[in-house]
């Protein structure tokens, strides 16, 4: 299995005030190409900022992050920005659009960022059938404000796949949404998955976890445990079962 991102070493620490903050104290992982991992753990164990130290979107202290190969730890800014940007998918749970812009353009704009070799027609195109896989082509052109939270949430997926990232990262991508729009977001977020998209992924909701296919447990800025999920589990409620159980050996 190939390497989608290698983490070794990893140290995040924030100084406040003369106090030194370490957040992340030597985190060592990898996430295959393919797999849809789950961070979950403690309030305040630093889950976000192993997602954003990770992901190029903060610098870590110590330690090195490795995008399908290629080290980023050290890349400069414009660089990493440019890796950010064409490499990898954001999705968050406060969604970043823009407020003067409909949901297609707001879909559209990191492509137009990116540049690269497809033309504004490809890329149109390509949105609109992102747009139709998500269920939001008859709200493309609504303001963001005419829009419910979950079709909101599908167009942050379409903006976060537009550039066609090798991995998505997502911060508590159902943390705004109501358990029906979540139920929906996650059963596209699998589908993704399925289709090849890998993902890493911050939750405190044990059934987005379930459909994850490994969880990481973080306490205190170190990894305490993972678990596995096999294809053979299957069943929704065995998934769950089975995490609930793990979850409670960890300390949840
Ligand atoms: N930008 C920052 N500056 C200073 N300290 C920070 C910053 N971001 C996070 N922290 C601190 O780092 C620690 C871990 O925060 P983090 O947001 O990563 O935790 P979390 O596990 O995601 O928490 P939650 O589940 O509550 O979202 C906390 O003590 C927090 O106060």
């Amino acid at each position: 299995m190939k390497e989608a991102l290698y983490v070794k070493d990893l140290c995040k620490t924030y100084v406040i005030n003369k106090r030194q903050n370490n957040v992340l104290k030597n985190v060592n992982l990898t996430i295959y190409q393919g797999e849809m991992v789950a961070v979950m753990g403690p309030s305040g164990s630093g889950k976000s900022t192993l997602l954003y130290s990770v992901s190029g979107m903060d610098r870590p202290t110590a330690g090195e992050v490795l995008l399908a190969g290629k080290r980023i730890t050290d890349l400069k800014e414009k660089d990493l920005a440019q890796v950010r940007l064409t490499s990898m998918g954001f999705i968050f749970q406060q969604m970043h659009m823009l407020k003067n812009l409909s949901i297609m353009d707001n879909i559209l704009l990191p492509a137009y960022q990116a540049g690269g070799g497809r033309s504004r027609q490809e890329i149109n195109e390509f949105c609109m059938a992102l747009m139709r896989k998500l269920g939001i082509s008859d709200v493309a052109q609504n303001d963001i404000t005419e829009v419910s939270g979950g079709q909101l949430q599908r167009a942050c997926i379409c903006r976060s796949l537009i550039n066609q990232p090798g991995i998505l990262f997502a911060d508590e991508p159902t943390g705004a949404l109501n358990r029906s729009a979540s139920e929906d977001v996650m059963e596209e977020l699998n589908k993704l998955n399925q289709e090849g998209v890998t993902m890493m992924l911050v939750t405190h909701d044990m059934k987005v976890a379930a459909k994850c296919s490994r969880v990481l447990y973080i306490v205190d800025g170190n990894i305490k445990g993972e678990l596995e999920m096999e294809d053979g589990d299957g069943q929704e409620k065995f998934r769950e079962r089975k995490l609930n159980h793990w979850l409670i050996e960890m300390g949840w």
